[in-house]
This record gives C-alpha cells, sequence and structure tokens, in this order.
C-alpha cells in the first residue's frame, strides 16, 4: 500500500492520533516539521492553522492538503507522525517519507531566515523554557516592540505556542530578527544555561536527578506487574488500550479521551484544582494504565511538559509508620538523589508546575481521604496519610499536577471538590479484547481458538470487558478450551479456573483431574484464606514470610514479600476461608451481606468481623477505612457463587456437607432480606403515576451475588414480591456483566416494567446479555450506552417477538442507516409498538427512508425521535409522505436535522392530514420564512395541534415576531 493510500484508509485513526488527547500540540508539532522540510508553504500553513478553528477541522485539513500533494507528502506526514506519536498507527509500512527533522543537524547554511525555517522544530523545542530572555532579547534590540512581545505571551498559549508564536513574529521582522533569536539561543547554550526554564537555572545535579529517576521509573514500569510482579511480560507487549470517558456530563464528554487527554486541560470542571481523578472498578486497569503513562514519560514521549513524575503506590506507602516530610517523602519513596538534595528539593519548589505525582490506589489506604488536617509546610513531618491528602488538595505544593487512582466507591464528596476533573476508567471494549487476547498468544491459531469460544459463549465475553478477568481467561486457556459444555458463566466460574490452574502450575506431577485438587491444597487454601481475609478487614495487602509460613506447597522461599495476584483473587480467598472455615461463628456470612451503611453508624466493617480477626490484627480493623466496602462485596459476591448448588461437589471433601448446605441457605436467605429491603424502600407514587424504583447503590450488587448463585428458585423468590412499573439504573456502572445478571434476574418479575438504563456501558454485548428478560420490558430506555447497529439488530430480533416490548428510547449511540432496516421490520410487524426514539445518531436520509417504510404500513406509533441526526430535506420528504395517514402520531421530532424550508413544506401535508398528532418539533434546522409559511397555512385547518418548535432558524425577529401574531402555536 503506498503512503498515500495508507493516509486515506488510516484517516480515522490518524485523526484520532492526533486530536483525542484534546491537545493541540501533537498536529502542531508535525506541522513544525513539514515546514521545516519544506513540505509546507507558509500559506499552507496558515491555511491549517486557523486561530479558533477546532482542533479535528484543522487536522482533517492536513490530511487532505498532504493527500492532494501526492505520495511524498503524505511520506514526510507519516514519517513526521511517527516521531511525534510513536504509537499512533501500530504496525505502518515502513514509511519512504524523509527523515526525522526533529535532530537539529546543527547545519547553518543559507541565511538566518531559512535557518530558523529549517531548524523550527529543535527552536521550538529550546525556546519554550526561555520566551522571556528572547523576547527580553528582541525588544533591547529594537525588533519587537512591546505589543509584539505581549501577543506572544498571550497566557491563551502553552509554552511551545508562545515559542511558535515568536518564532512567526521574527519571520517577519526579516534577516536581522532571525539573526538575533539564533544568536541569542547560540550565546545560552554556549553559557550552558539550559533553556527549558524561563529565567531558571537548575541545579547541575538536577538534570543528574532527573536521569536517575527517570530510568527509576522505567525500570518498574517496563513489565507488567502482574502475579506479585512475578510475570516478565513486557508492557510494551501487552499493554491494550482501555476505555476511558469523562466521569462528569461536561462540554468536552464526547471527544475521545487518550492517554495524554488524562493530564491535559480537556474536561476540567475545576480550574483551580490540580489533581485529576481515574476512577474504575476493581480490574478496570487503573494501575497499568499508570503504569503506561510512566513508561511512556520516562522514554520521553509523553507528558514532556513534566521535568520530573514521582509514582507512589497508596498499597506501599500504608507500611510508611514514620512520619515524613514532602521532601523525605519523594526521595525515600521515589528516587534518592546522590547529592545537593536541598537545592534539587528547592528548584522543585520553586517549579512546581514541571512536576508530576500520581498515586495508584487511593481506595488502598488504610485512611479515607479527609481534608480536615491542613498542612502546608513542605518541610514539616507528618503521618504520610496527610502528606498525601494535602498533596492532592494542593495545600501542600500547590500548583504540582496529580493523577489518583481509585475505585468509585472509595470516592466520597470530599475529595470530588478538590478535583480538577474526574475520568473514568471502563476496561476493554471489544476491540480491545480481541486485542488482549492476540497480545497474549503468539500462537494467531490458539488466539483465534480463544476469541471463537469467547463468542461462543457472551456471559463470558462480558466478563471479558474487564481487563483482569479478560488476563485471567487467557492465563487459562488451555481449561477454557478443554471444558466444552460447562464453559465458565459466572465470575466464580472464572476465578476457580484460575485457582485450579494455579495450583496445577505449581505442582504439576500430583493430583489427577478435577474433584479432588481442592481436597490437596486445603490447608494451603484454608491458610492463604485467613491471611486474605483477615487482609481485607485490616486494609492489608502485603504479607511477609512468616504470613505464609504455613503454606508449605507455595514457592515463596526466594521472596521477602508477597501481594496476591490481583485484589479480586485476594476477595476470592477471602470468600474461599469463609466457605471453608469451621469458625463456629454463625454470623460470619449475615455480617458480609449487611448493608453497607455500617459506617454511617460509626462502626466500621472490621467491628462486625472482630471473632475472625486474630487479636494482633485489631488495632488495624479499628483503624479501617471505606475502601474495605468494596473489597467485602466483592467477596460476598464470591461466597455466593462458592456456595451455589453447582459448586457443591468442590466442597465434598474438604467440608461437611451438612454445614456448606446451611451456608448456602444462609446466603440465599440474606439475599432475599436485602432485596426485600430495598423494595421496602420503594415510595408509594403520586397519584397519576407509575411506580418507580431507583436503584440504590447496593441493588446491583445483590442481583450480582444472586446471578453468582444460579439458582432460578432464588431469582424468583427475590423478583416474585417486586411492584414497579418503572426500574430506573440511570448512572449505575451498568456494562455487560451486569447486564447479564439483571436479566437473569428480571426475567422472574411477575409484572412488565420499564427498563431504564440510560448512561451506563450496556454496549453491544450488554445489550445481548439483556434478551432474557426483553419479554417483561415494557420499554427500554439504553440513552448514552454505546450500542452499535449491531445491538440493535439483536435487540430488534428478539423483541419483536415480546409482545410487551413497546418503547425503545436510544438517544446518543452509535447507530447508522444500518439499523433503522430493523425498525423498518419491527414497526410492519407490530402493530402495538409505540415510541421509537432515535435522537444523536448517524441516520442520513437513507435511514429516514427505510423508517418510512415501516411507517407505511405501521398503524400503532406515537412518539418518534430523531433529533440530532441528519436526514436532510430528503429524509424529511420521505417520512412526511409515510406519515401523511398516520392516525396515531402524537408527537415528532426532527430537531438538527437540516431539512430546511423544502423539508418544513413537505412536513405541512401531515399537518395538514393527520388527525393525531400535537406536538412537532422543528428546531435548528435552517428553515427560512417560505418554510414556516407553508406551517402557517398548514395549521390553519388544523384544530387538535398544540405546538411547533421553531427556535434557531433562518428567520428575523420581525418575521418571528408576525409569524407568531398569525399563528400562535408556533413557538420561535
Ligand atoms: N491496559 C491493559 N493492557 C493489558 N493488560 C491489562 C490492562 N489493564 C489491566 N490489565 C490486566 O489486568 C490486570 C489488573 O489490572 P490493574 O491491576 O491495572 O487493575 P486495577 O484497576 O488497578 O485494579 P484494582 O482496583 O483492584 O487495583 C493487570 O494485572 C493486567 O494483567
Amino acid at each position: 500500500m503506498s503512503d498515500q493510500d495508507f493516509v486515506l484508509k488510516q484517516r480515522t485513526e490518524i485523526l484520532h492520533a492526533l486530536c483525542s488527547s484534546g491537545s493541540a500540540e501533537p498536529l502542531e508539532k508535525i506541522l513544525d516539521i513539514l515546514l521545516s522540510q519544506g513540505e509546507l508553504t507558509w500559506e499552507d500553513y496558515q491555511n491549517v492553522q486557523v486561530p479558533g478553528r477546532p482542533l479535528y477541522t484543522s487536522a482533517r485539513q492536513l490530511l487532505d492538503l498532504v493527500y492532494i500533494k501526492g505520495v511524498d507528502a503524505c511520506g514526510c506526514f507519516l514519517s513526521a507522525l511517527r516521531e511525534v506519536k510513536p504509537e499512533a498507527l501500530g504496525a505502518c509500512p515502513s514509511f519512504t517519507g524523509c527523515s526525522s527533522a526533529l535532530e537539529d543537524t546543527g547545519e547553518t547554511q543559507g541565511s538566518s531566515a531559512q535557518n530558523l525555517l529549517a531548524q523550527r522544530p529543535s527552536l521550538v523545542n529550546k525556546l519554550q523554557g526561555c520566551i522571556d530572555g528572547a523576547l527580553e532579547a528582541l525588544l533591547d534590540s529594537g525588533y519587537f516592540t512591546e505589543s509584539d512581545c505581549n501577543e506572544v505571551r498571550l497566557p491563551l498559549h502553552t509554552p511551545t505556542q508562545q515559542a511558535r508564536c515568536l518564532l512567526d513574529h521574527v519571520r517577519s521582522k526579516g534577516e536581522s530578527a532571525a539573526t538575533a533569536v539564533l544568536q541569542y539561543l547560540q550565546q545560552k547554550e554556549e553559557c550552558g544555561s539550559p533553556t527549558f526554564l524561563d529565567n531558571a537555572t537548575p541545579p547541575k545535579e538536577f538534570l543528574k536527578y532527573q536521569k536517575k529517576l527517570s530510568s527509576s521509573v522505567s525500570a518498574q514500569s517496563c513489565f507488567l506487574s502482574t502475579y506479585g510482579r512475578t510475570s516478565h511480560m513486557s508492557l510494551d507487549d501487552i499493554y491494550t488500550e482501555g476505555h476511558l470517558e469523562f466521569a462528569q456530563d461536561c462540554a468536552d464528554a464526547h471527544v475521545p479521551l487518550g492517554l495524554e487527554g488524562i493530564v491535559g486541560k480537556v474536561g476540567t470542571i475545576n480550574e483551580e484544582a490540580d489533581t485529576v481523578l481515574v476512577s474504575g472498578e476493581a480490574g478496570s486497569g487503573k494501575s497499568t494504565l499508570l503504569q503506561r503513562l510512566h513508561l511512556l514519560w520516562a522514554r520521553g514521549v509523553a507528558l514532556q511538559d513534566f521535568l520530573l513524575l514521582f509514582p507512589f503506590s497508596c498499597r506501599r506507602l500504608n507500611s510508611e509508620e514514620k512520619e515524613l516530610s514532602v521532601q523525605e517523602l519523594l526521595f525515600q519513596h521515589c528516587c534518592w538523589p546522590d547529592r545537593q538534595q536541598d537545592e534539587i528539593f528547592q528548584f522543585i519548589l520553586d517549579h512546581p508546575h514541571l512536576i508530576l505525582f500520581t498515586f495508584d490506589g487511593l481506595d488502598e489506604l488504610k485512611q479515607s481521604f479527609s481534608d480536615e488536617h491542613r498542612l502546608c509546610c513542605p518541610t514539616q513531618r507528618a503521618p504520610v496519610h496527610i502528606l498525601v491528602f494535602n498533596l492532592i488538595q494542593g495545600s501542600l505544593m500547590k500548583g504540582v499536577r496529580k493523577v489518583v487512582t481509585s475505585r468509585p466507591e472509595a470516592v466520597g464528596p470530599v475529595l470530588k471538590k478538590h478535583l480538577s476533573k474526574e475520568v473514568l476508567l471502563k476496561g476493554f471494549s471489544l476491540d480491545g479484547i480481541d486485542c488482549f487476547v492476540r497480545k497474549n498468544h503468539s500462537d494467531p491459531a490458539l488466539a483465534a481458538k480463544v476469541l471463537a469460544s469467547l463468542q461462543a459463549n457472551t456471559a463470558l465475553l462480558g466478563l471479558c470487558h474487564s481487563p483482569v478477568l479478560c488476563w485471567i481467561v487467557s492465563q487459562c486457556h488451555k481449561e477454557l478450551l478443554g471444558c466444552g459444555e460447562g464453559s465458565p458463566q459466572t465470575i466464580t466460574d472464572v476465578y476457580l479456573m484460575i485457582l485450579q490452574h494455579f495450583f496445577q502450575h505449581q505442582s504439576p506431577l500430583r493430583n489427577g483431574k478435577q474433584a479432588g485438587w481442592l481436597e490437596e491444597h486445603l490447608e494451603t487454601v484454608v491458610h492463604l484464606g485467613q491471611l486474605a481475609f483477615t487482609g481485607i478487614l485490616a486494609t492489608s495487602y502485603i504479607f511477609s514470610v512468616t504470613d505464609l509460613e504455613a503454606s508449605k506447597d507455595m514457592s515463596f522461599t526466594n521472596r521477602k514479600q508477597y501481594e496476591f495476584p490481583h485484589m479480586t483473587i485476594q476477595c476470592f480467598f477471602a470468600a474461599l476461608y469463609v466457605v471453608l472455615s469451621n469458625n463456629s461463628d454463625r454470623s460470619a456470612i449475615p455480617k458480609l451481606f449487611e448493608p453497607q451503611d455500617r459506617e454511617v453508624n460509626n462502626e466500621g466493617p472490621g467491628v462486625c468481623f472482630g471473632v475472625c480477626v486474630p487479636p494482633r490484627n485489631q488495632q488495624n480493623v479499628e483503624d479501617a477505612s471505606r475502601a474495605k466496602t468494596p473489597n467485602l462485596q466483592i467477596t460476598a459476591t464470591f461466597v455466593s457463587g462458592l456456595l451455589s448448588k453447582r459448586h457443591q461437589n468442590l466442597w465434598l471433601h474438604s467440608c461437611s456437607s451438612a454445614v456448606i448446605c446451611k451456608k448456602g441457605q444462609q446466603v440465599a436467605r440474606c439475599l432475599s432480606k436485602g432485596m426485600q429491603k430495598h423494595f421496602r424502600s420503594i415510595p408509594q407514587p403520586v397519584q397519576g403515576e407509575k411506580k418507580s424504583m431507583h436503584a440504590m447503590p447496593d441493588f446491583v450488587w445483590l442481583i450480582k451475588c444472586i446471578y453468582e448463585m444460579q439458582e432460578d428458585r432464588i431469582a424468583k423468590d427475590a423478583m416474585s414480591k417486586l411492584e414497579v412499573d418503572h426500574l430506573k439504573l440511570t448512572y449505575c456502572n451498568i456494562g455487560p456483566v451486569e447486564c447479564t445478571a439483571l436479566a437473569y434476574v428480571l426475567q422472574y418479575l411477575r409484572n412488565p416494567v420499564g427498563l431504564q438504563l440510560d448512561n451506563n456501558s450496556v454496549g453491544d454485548v450488554g445489550a445481548e446479555q439483556l434478551l432474557p428478560c426483553m419479554h417483561i420490558c415494557r420499554s427500554l430506555y439504553l440513552r448514552n450506552n454505546n450500542i452499535t447497529d449491531e445491538g440493535i439488530r439483536k435487540l430488534i430480533a428478539k423483541g419483536i417477538d415480546c409482545e410487551n416490548f413497546q418503547k425503545i428510547a436510544l438517544f446518543n449511540n452509535k447507530l447508522t442507516d444500518v439499523c433503522t432496516q430493523h425498525f423498518c421490520h419491527l414497526l410492519k410487524t407490530r402493530q402495538d409498538f409505540l415510541s421509537l426514539r432515535l435522537g444523536n445518531n448517524n441516520i442520513t436520509a437513507e435511514g429516514a427512508q427505510w423508517l418510512a417504510e415501516g411507517l407505511k404500513s405501521n398503524h400503532s406509533l406515537q412518539f418518534l425521535g430523531l433529533w440530532g441526526n441528519k436526514i436532510g430535506d430528503a429524509g424529511a420528504k420521505a417520512l412526511a409522505s409515510a406519515l401523511e395517514n398516520s392516525k396515531t402520531l402524537v408527537w415528532f421530532s426532527l430537531v438538527s436535522n437540516g431539512i430546511g424550508s423544502s423539508g418544513a413544506q413537505a412536513l405541512a401535508n401531515i399537518i395538514r392530514k393527520s388527525p393525531s398528532l400535537e406536538e412537532l418539533w422543528l428546531t435548528e434546522n435552517c428553515i427560512t420564512k417560505a418554510g414556516v409559511e407553508c406551517l402557517i397555512q398548514a395549521l390553519k385547518r388544523n384544530t387538535q395541534m398544540k405546538s411547533i418548535w421553531l427556535r434557531n432558524n433562518d428567520l428575523t425577529l420581525e418575521e418571528q415576531e408576525e409569524m407568531t401574531k398569525r399563528e400562535s402555536r408556533l413557538v420561535f
């Protein structure tokens, strides 16, 4: 494929690489390179760099330009892209493009102005740190005026943009101004003063320290820290991009978000704060993402605005018992300076904006975040958690950027007010799963087999959106491919698979098959289980060799410390302990399932478990933070799975069946009680409204526990008492796994409900998981859920046969014209379908034609919403002619569809003929006076119509006033 073809074919990916961070820097760097190589003229450059234009538009303009220029320009563009964004395109062809331009060749032939252009990329680099000095030199020598300087210094500009602006100004001032800048930089270099800092000379040792820190960060982050850091999987080989989103519905919410975007300005909601939170469920890949950021920084390919990056693990900070100052914290926990510590630290204090801290796993810190104990002196010693909290809130070292990761449950309102933005990490997309499995297996045939087995088991595929589960499934491919019908369905199944795999890996020669493996390792399992359980209660995740002494068949001999390969595996062992221990405390299970508001009663969860905890850990238990709650909930989920009937054979030789059976009954009772409590809390409906339940935080967890049990009777029992018309689970972090559990449980509802799942991450796999409960859904709300045509195809294929199913809302998904064929079929087949809302998708005139085809023979639809699509006047005409004779349509929205006056004219026919239409929404449609005139005429003979919304069309104020006078039902 030629470079030109490549630029065309990969357009979307290239755009994503250039713009997804929201920063203009990658694009501007590429422009610098192309300008310096003479691939772009100044005129080209100015055509691309139009001030105030959206980044994506500029990037598209550049792509068009290099494409038109031909193969050579495309080659140069691709090599520039590779330099600026080395990871951008994965396997690229070997570009025929130009040689690297970022390297300063030092050639100074030609005029100064020519040199200024030829060395532009490196000059931007050099100048960004000494703008003030350069401006002063230009001002002194009379080449620049004050107003030139002010333009360059505009605070809107980043340092590199200031440098570019300076160079552009110098260019317009002629040859001697260019010579002056080059001389200034040369002098600066000869004096040996680094050029990356404004008027600041870092201590000589600083650069050495920077080097030391970055090689230490690089060494720590180049291997994936899986299997308790025992694996040697290179992060480069395995890292797969996770799906990131802004948590808040901010203006940039729909801009694709890449790794660098986490730290960048885009999505900021609190300008005062310096801390970004990356939140995600257990195993969603938060630590791995930070590791990736660290590695990219250390290699010099990302976050280059920061001279120093200090990575912290909250898990490790827990074991710091001494009080420390910030200086000690940085140097002792990250990297020790060989000389001149104080000077280096002073430099850090003086340049906070050049420093980045990362805190991984804030939820693993023993203490919950609080901003009560204020500290602002960097030399004052304090307990480490106090230092961390003060750094995060910015009372210590204001201006230093911080990236913090945590599970969402552990993030309270006090922390939220100190965040500049919150980013959600949602695990792997479907493509991500595919990519991860392929990266895990060098044999493509094996990878294909694993992927095929996932496709055949969509419950398992749903689980693989969580990277940790995807990792387990990949590790256990042999077990997976060999298990045929009994393929794992639940999270417990998957963790049992890795446990078995783990023991067989430890002692491959012992043990025959299947049954018996647990018995053989019982002692170890119980011992590790107890450690895991007490560890969770005491927020303790690192164990010493002595802790492990009793685990004889584990090879820990050469290691000082032990961690479970992942927190969720610690929870799994804790659950094994709850199941296997002979502890006479019968209340252990009920306590695990108690509602998680215990802490509100000033009674930490650990207190309930006091009896299970050996005395030496009691102090820690009482110190416990809210962070334990999610771990206890995960443990409870595993306990449900392990005690389900389908796994009872496992315990045959390790426990009395009567005890296991009793524990199983206890779990079932707890789940049923938990659900009843929820149901009782539903308020009675206001007269005339439906009875509606908004899910409380623990609802989804309880549903997941019921799913783990896989016993229809329990699900039936739990649901039979729910009397509700509408079930609202918006913003509840519902992904495919939750959909599987929901559908499993909701199918037993006695009466049909409206199921509202807006603003979650259902996706196509989740949509498919909902099929078992479609028969009980009267309406399905799936706004903003990343669903594509494929998900809809499956939903509708099932929905067509479900009598109760009458309404669907799919605002803001990824639908195209393809899905309209399925809706066409639905509308033709179902003469009792009431409401179809497809706003803010990618439906064009072609899709409108398909819908029209279905509507022609439909006699039931009342609500049709196509807000924010692109059906244009042709689409409007097709729909108008199909709906002319509708006797049922009451509400119709075509807001923002570019239908124009001719579209409006066509719609006038519906107004003329329809006996039912009451509201027509035509806001933002470029309709002129002529179009509205047609609507007014049509309204003359229509009495049931209540309003036509026409805001933001092409009408003057006078026209609007005049028309309102003539027809009061028009709303402008
Ligand atoms: N982006 C990724 N690419 C490849 N593998 C990943 C990625 N993210 C996570 N994994 C796999 O999933 C495992 C768990 O991920 P990680 O520890 O980063 O999750 P986490 O969100 O930090 O979990 P917790 O909240 O429990 O600390 C990793 O050890 C790795 O095997």
